[in-house]
């Protein structure tokens, strides 16, 4: 299985505004995770996924089909959750799921079967039958997650997931991700660097719509050894005067006294310094502050 973004570029405004300028992608089952700042083109890339646009230039296949003459065959083997959208909020969370599947053309025995399984696997049975507008922002994600599951798809993408939600909910949704990974291809797009780090089969950055690195991320974190740096530092002035000539990723003020992590080609000249392992969040930086 698998999904091929073939020299892909899409533009706004009669060509002014270029969103992606020639991706090339292939993806396999297994997570990846979209990274990019704002405006980097990760919502067009998406759409383009979906169907909801088209691209300028390039293809997008599954399977080595294209996926504009795929039409419904492509639509029925892909699930997406769209950025924290308005929920019916009358509905309960059967009826949106319901109302979901016969959206997505699901037979009345085929949607019984995949809503049971999946608001158990959404942990959402007990809150059933309760409305929408009594959910938290975590419910609301997985009953947004469980309505992409509907029809078992090969292929998943999830825009922002985590959103607006609290460490333990973001954590309970990453994991539910991982797993449901083994056989999909899951594309998840996000700006919080930490939810992909740990499950993510490859990362996916994108820079002002060009992709300039896609690769494990152990491969990347090794790409960024000698990058890092922990910087021991005396007070707030210090640290300020450290910012005006580097990036700071982080300030910890522990029993060893106060140390500023720093994302730098160079180790900083005139300061105790110590390498530091990196993470992902340093990458980012790095390539996108
Ligand atoms: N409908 C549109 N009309 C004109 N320009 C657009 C449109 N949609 C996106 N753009 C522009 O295309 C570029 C890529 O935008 P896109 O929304 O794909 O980025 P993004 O990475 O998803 O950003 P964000 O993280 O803010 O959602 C940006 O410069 C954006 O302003």
């Amino acid at each position: 299985m698998k999904l091929h973004i073939d020299e892909v570029s899409k533009s706004y405004q009669k060509g002014k505004i270029k969103a992606l300028d020639g991706i090339e992608l292939e993806l396999t089952p297994g997570v990846y995770g979209l990274l990019g700042p704002n405006g980097a083109g990760k919502s067009t890339l998406i759409n383009l996924l979906v169907g909801n646009l088209k691209a300028d230039r390039g293809t997008i296949s599954y399977n080595d089909v294209d996926i504009t003459k795929l039409g419904r065959q492509y639509r029925e083997v892909l699930g997406y959750m769209p950025q924290q959208q308005q929920l019916y909020d009358d509905f309960t969370g059967t009826r949106f799921l319901w109302y979901m599947a016969a959206m997505k053309g699901l037979s009345r025995k085929q949607a019984q079967a995949s809503i049971t399984t999946l608001l158990n696997v959404v942990n959402l049975q007990e809150h059933a039958h309760k409305r929408l507008s009594s959910y938290s922002g975590g419910m609301k994600q997985r009953i947004l997650i469980a309505q992409a599951l509907l029809n078992d798809p090969a292929i998943l993408i999830l825009d922002e997931p985590t959103a607006g939600l609290d460490p333990k909910e973001r954590i309970n949704i990453r994991n539910f991700i991982a797993t449901i990974a083994l056989n999909k291809i899951v594309l998840v797009a996000t700006h919080v660097v930490t939810d992909i780090e740990c499950i993510a089969k490859e990362v996916i950055l994108l820079k002002k719509g060009k992709l300039i690195m896609k690769d494990e991320p152990t491969h990347l974190l090794k790409s960024m050894e000698g990058h890092v740096f922990e910087v021991n530092v005396t007070d707030s002035e210090a640290i300020n005067k450290l910012q005006e000539k580097y990036r700071i990723s982080n300030i910890s003020n522990d029993s060893r006294g106060i140390w500023a992590r720093v994302v730098s080609d160079q180790a900083p000249e005139g300061y105790q310094v110590q390498e530091a392992r990196p993470n992902l969040e340093d990458l980012y930086l790095y390539h996108f502050d």
